[in-house]
């Protein structure tokens, strides 16, 4: 759906059927589901608001596959912070840029704080995303589209055509790297303004964090780099998450495990926790710092680094009394480039080739065709394991 590689066990809705029967069903909830496959469709902010207090069976994930388990360390963590005005610092830069490094290597992940975005355009964004989808269904819905081009979409779950469970999440996608923004939603009136100033907030702290991280690998500092390539021309799509609160939060999630597609994503949440990341083979949940991006690697930087540094699953918890707003913005080269390992990595006597080259198109074939359980787009490209 989103430009998001969507691995992960969406899997099988009958067994998933016998084991949602945790509570007793009240009357409310068999209305709903002799109805439940249009009210489905109407997305999760629906749902919720429609009083429910027992998950509908499209939701509920095999025991396997639910948020609890064995995999969740019990902490939440804090991810590697990187203070922008230390990267702005000369006396400084060379010990961030090292911090930044070990993030991207290790976790994949990381926050930035003193990056220099106003917080009144911060708050802003999140005050606008919050009441888009407090916004009557039917406002919302003049943007449902199937159209994974389309510069608007509404819509709900993670990849709704394929999903075989059903995510606890409603989403506005908005195209920013065109001047499409008539064609986003009027309703609230702020929408407009406010989103297309956050995107380019958004763009400006990308252009930043790319370039220190090139710094950090070694590469594309020359004329014709990567950096000149994304001052010209790059992609940017926005995703606001909506995650209403759940009737049976241990029984769903909010997002499944997925990895990013582009070169780095930017994430803003409001105060609610619920993003986890997969870190030596446990789930951490990632502690919110008000006002700061998580950061994280995505395929493309992966593939560019030729698995220096890594595009590292996450997934999005929910839970029964506060919703959950976030804003990913995913920041790439154009969708026509094709890209492939750094040629810098490349040259004769230099490191194996980890990566085959990759382009939109094989994306969206790839987005179309995947149901494979632990299966991400990324490993789709592996010619060889990473580092
Ligand atoms: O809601 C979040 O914190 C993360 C969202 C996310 O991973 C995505 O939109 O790809
Ligand atoms: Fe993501």
């Amino acid at each position: 759906m989103s430009l998001v590689a969507a691995p992960m066990a969406i899997v099988d809705l009958g067994s998933s059927a016998q084991q949602s029967a945790a509570g007793d069903c009240c009357k409310e909830d068999e209305e709903l589901s002799s109805n439940s496959s249009s009210l489905i469709m109407k997305g999760v902010r629906h749902l919720s608001d429609s009083g429910i207090t027992m998950l509908p069976d499209s939701y509920v994930l095999p025991a396997h596959d639910r948020p609890g388990g064995l995999l969740v360390a019990n902490s939440r963590v804090k991810l590697p912070v990187i203070d922008l005005a230390t990267l702005h610092d000369p006396s400084r830069r060379a010990a961030a840029l090292e911090t930044l490094d070990a993030a991207c290597r290790s976790y994949g992940f990381f926050q930035v704080v003193n990056h220099g975005v106003d917080g009144d355009v911060i708050a802003g964004m999140l005050d606008v995303a919050r009441r888009f989808f407090e916004l009557p269904l039917a406002e919302r819905a003049r943007y449902m589209s199937s159209d994974v081009r389309a510069a608007v979409r509404y819509g709900t779950s993670f990849n709704q055509a394929k999903d075989a469970v059903l995510c606890w999440r409603d989403f506005l996608k908005l195209v920013c790297h065109e001047p499409l923004q008539e064609a986003w939603p009027q309703e609230p009136a702020e929408l407009r303004e406010v989103a297309s100033t956050y995107a380019a907030a958004s763009h400006g702290l990308f252009m930043e964090i790319m370039e220190a991280a090139l710094q950090a690998l070694h590469l594309g500092g020359g004329n014709g780099g990567i950096l000149e390539e994304l001052a010209v021309g790059s992609s940017h799509m926005m995703t606001i998450n909506c995650y209403p609160a759940c009737p049976q939060p241990e029984l769903t999630l909010g997002m499944p495990p997925h990895s990013d597609y582009g070169l780095f994503s930017l994430v803003l949440q409001d105060h609610v926790e619920g993003l986890q990341v997969m870190h030596d083979a446990r789930w951490l949940t990632v502690d919110p710092i008000p006002g700061s991006f998580v950061v994280n690697v995505g395929d493309h930087l992966e593939i560019y680094s030729n698995g220096r540094y890594k595009s590292v699953l996450h997934r999005v918890r929910v839970n029964s009394t506060r919703p959950r707003i976030s804003v990913a913005s995913f920041h790439s080269l154009p969708a026509e480039r094709v890209v492939g390992p750094a040629p810098e990595l490349l040259v004769a006597g230099g490191e194996p080739r980890r990566y085959m080259d990759t382009d939109f198109a094989t994306f969206l074939a790839y987005l179309a065709s995947a149901d494979g359980k632990d299966k991400t787009f990324l490993h789709s490209r592996m010619l060889q394991q990473p580092l």
